[in-house]
């Protein structure tokens, strides 16, 4: 399905040649079919995903009533908010048909989530159409709700209407470091303060079910001054296939609360947050896409005040089809950085 790709107010926007743009989207379909062959065979051999055998595998307690468990849990020792909107929409999605696809979903985080105990999502049938059918899912702990959601599924329903803003233009995946690599680069540096060598460390010894390569490294770093905007490219770690669109979309939740609230802290390398945490998460999914294929996401905060920052992501093929664009505001109380940082 080629869309039609309209200018606007974004920008990388203008007007654009749609042929000139097929081509190379067919130019890059046929190279990435090639590189998608070679390492389709070498996920043959790898573990599936982790996020596929236990985060988002919930356990059925009761008629829409899951378990959902902990795989990595970030140091602030609150639950990873992705994990819990992903693990909101694998509930939700089990009590529709299989013939809907999500769509969309918004998400109040209300509490803090405990990585001590596991975590009860229970589904309310909201309403059934003949088109769109919406759920609500609370996630429950210690008898309260953690997180409050809404997600709304649609069958599959063709459209005269389609357009999307172009892609950026950056680098492949093949051509970049992947943030493990990127962290022995900086470990090796002979003049690295002690410090930041302690926390580059820690991030090793995450065991965060994402691949990430950054676009452009000392932006993901926070290195300087810089715009309010950032790309990497990311992946689930380990083999999904082709699978159902609606796990991918699971995947794709967890994935988008991942490094999407720091965008804002870029252009203040003089602070450093010493409270962070997403308030809101609200997710649009556009086209078919693997979520365990490489996807580029493209994070930029439009605004900060009143100690919070709004978020916008979007998550691009490597063809170029938007796959889903997300919003999040987030809670930010900041400190000033004694030192600068010496990577
Ligand atoms: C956002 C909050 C904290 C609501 O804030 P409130 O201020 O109303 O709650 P509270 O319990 O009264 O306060 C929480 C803490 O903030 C402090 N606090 C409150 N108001 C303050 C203020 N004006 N100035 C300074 N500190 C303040 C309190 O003392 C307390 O600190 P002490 O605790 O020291 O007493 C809550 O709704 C919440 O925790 N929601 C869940 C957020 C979440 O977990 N999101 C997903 C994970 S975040 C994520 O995954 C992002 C991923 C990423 O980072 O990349």
């Amino acid at each position: 399905m080629a869309e039609k790709e309209l200018g606007g107010c974004h920008e990388n926007s203008g007007l654009i040649d749609k042929n000139k743009i097929l081509e190379a989207n067919e130019a890059l379909k046929s190279e990435q079919d090639e590189v998608s062959q070679s390492r389709n065979s070498q996920y043959q051999q790898d573990l599936k995903s982790v996020l596929l055998t236990s985060v988002l595998n919930l356990e059925k307690l009761d008629v829409d009533l899951y378990r959902g468990t902990h795989h990595w849990v970030p140091r602030t020792q609150r639950l990873f908010g992705g994990q819990i909107v992903g693990q909101a929409l694998v509930a939700a999605a089990k009590s529709v048909s299989d013939s809907l696809y999500a769509h969309s979903l918004h998400c109040y985080f209300v509490r803090a989530g405990d990585p001590k105990v596991p975590v009860l999502y229970q589904v309310d049938r909201t309403r059934d159409g003949r088109s769109f059918t919406v759920r609500s899912v609370k996630a429950i702990q210690h008898g309260q709700p953690i997180l409050i959601c809404q997600a709304s599924f649609q069958t599959l329903q063709p459209s005269p209407l389609q357009h999307q803003f172009p892609m950026p233009v950056v680098p492949p995946p093949e051509d970049l470091l992947t943030v493990e690599e990127l962290i022995h680069h900086y470990l090796s540096k002979p003049d690295l303060a002690e410090e930041a060598k302690k926390g580059l460390k820690k991030l090793l010894a995450n065991e965060v079910p994402i691949e990430i390569k950054p676009v452009n490294p000392a932006h993901f770093y926070r290195l300087g001054p810089e715009q309010p905007r950032r790309l990497f490219w990311g992946r689930a770690r380990g083999h999904i296939g082709e699978g159902n669109m609606k796990l991918h979309c699971c995947v794709a939740a967890y994935v988008s609360d991942f490094a999407l609230l720091g965008t804002v802290l870029l252009p203040y390398p003089e602070y450093r947050a010493k409270f962070a945490a997403s308030l809101d998460h609200s997710m649009w999914f556009h086209s078919t896409f693997r979520s365990d294929e490489w996807m580029l996401y493209e994070c930029e905060s439009p605004w900060a005040g009143s100690s919070r920052g709004l978020v916008q992501g979007r998550m691009w093929r490597r063809d170029g089809m938007l796959a889903a664009s997300c919003s999040q505001e987030g809670v930010l109380r900041v400190k000033p950085v004694t030192e600068p940082s010496k990577l």
